[in-house]
């Protein structure tokens, strides 16, 4: 569905991507996952055809689109701060891609009409369609930005941060929607996001990026278990970090086992429930590291001052160089 081979971008002195190769099969859901600055608004707006790479193709469906612009690549996207037209009502606003199309494609008014009822039903706002968006609730409102995205029958639907905004239980109702409607509508679709929770939860493949380079691509559950960088280990995920001889040594939060001889003693400074377990954190006797772990909360919690003893059980080891990895289980 997209293939991009060597994609490189840069503003001024700046290079915001360097040689990004990525392949997009047809109703794949990808998320593109980074901090702040990695570059991933870049990427999802050069395959749009909003901005154009310095090098490097892209194909869209095996058509290389590279230099073709963004009226002409039949792709959708929502962007978490791309407005509705206030001036228009709901039914206007999904049937606007409808209404510029010229030539042979174009509908009649009455079809266009029909087509944003449908796709407002498909939205879950059936029968809003003469409210402008102002009358509309946050949520709402990125629904109909969705369904005028998703009016002119996209090959491919482009999503930056769509729920950026939303409060923490819309954005869940709307991520599970958004995730049932990609499957119902056979879509392939891209997202950018910087959390971590909704690329795990979402995606089928995620794609991690930091400062202009993929670090990895993967299923969500390989990414999070097998993170190949130092990076990946950190920004998925809750990671601790020990330093051993000629590297580091991450373990998460749940992957100890407690044991009274136990190599490491956590030394409690803070304790608070997270969802199901104790979070547990402080500073490890003799190296000071700072350090989280989780227990179950179907013990005692944790108490202030309290040694907790414990092994990583299922490290992983990080050489000095920071992009090698082995696995380690100890
Ligand atoms: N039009 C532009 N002119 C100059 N620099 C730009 C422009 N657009 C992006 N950049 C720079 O390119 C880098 C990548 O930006 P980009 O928006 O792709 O990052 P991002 O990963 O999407 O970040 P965020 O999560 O903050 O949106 C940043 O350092 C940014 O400042």
């Amino acid at each position: 569905m997209i293939h991009l081979r060597g994609i490189t971008k840069r503003f001024g002195d700046y290079a915001a991507l360097h040689g990004i190769d990525l392949d997009v099969a047809p109703g794949e859901f990808i998320a593109l996952l980074g901090p702040s600055g990695s570059g991933k608004t870049t990427l999802l707006r050069i395959i749009a055809g909003l901005e154009f790479q310095d090098s490097g193709t892209v194909l869209l469906g095996g058509e290389d689109v590279s230099s073709t612009p963004v009226a002409d690549r039949h792709v959708g996207f929502v962007f978490q701060h791309y407005a509705l037209f206030r001036h228009m009502t709901v039914a206007d606003n999904v049937a606007f891609g409808l209404s510029v199309r010229r030539g042979k494609g174009r509908l009649p008014k009455a079809a266009r009409r029909a087509r944003a009822e449908e796709l407002l039903r498909l939205v879950q706002l059936e029968g809003l369609g003469s409210r402008y968006p102002g009358q509309l609730s946050g949520g709402q409102r990125q629904r109909v930005a969705l369904a005028r995205a998703l009016a002119i029958e996209p090959r491919l639907l482009l999503l930056d941060e769509p729920f950026g905004a939303l409060d923490a239980k819309v954005r869940k109702d709307l991520r599970r929607w958004l995730r049932d409607l990609h499957k119902a509508m056979g879509l392939t679709s891209i997202f950018v996001t910087h959390d971590q929770e909704e690329a795990l939860e979402l995606a089928d493949r995620v794609v991690v990026m930091n400062q202009g380079r993929i670090e990895q691509i993967g299923a969500p559950d390989a990414v999070y278990m097998n993170p190949e960088t130092p990076f990946v280990s950190h920004f998925v995920g809750e990671t601790n970090r020990l330093p051993a001889a000629g590297g580091e040594i991450h373990f998460r939060p749940h992957e100890i086992t407690l044991s009274a001889d136990g190599a490491e003693a956590l030394l409690v400074d803070n304790v608070f429930r997270k969802g199901a377990v104790w979070r547990a954190e402080g500073l490890l006797e003799g190296s000071g590291q700072f350090v989280e772990l989780d227990l179950p909360s179907s013990g005692d919690a944790p108490q202030l001052g309290q040694t907790i003893r414990f092994n990583p059980h299922r490290a992983r080891m990080f050489t000095a160089d920071g992009d090698q990895t082995q696995g380690e289980t100890r």
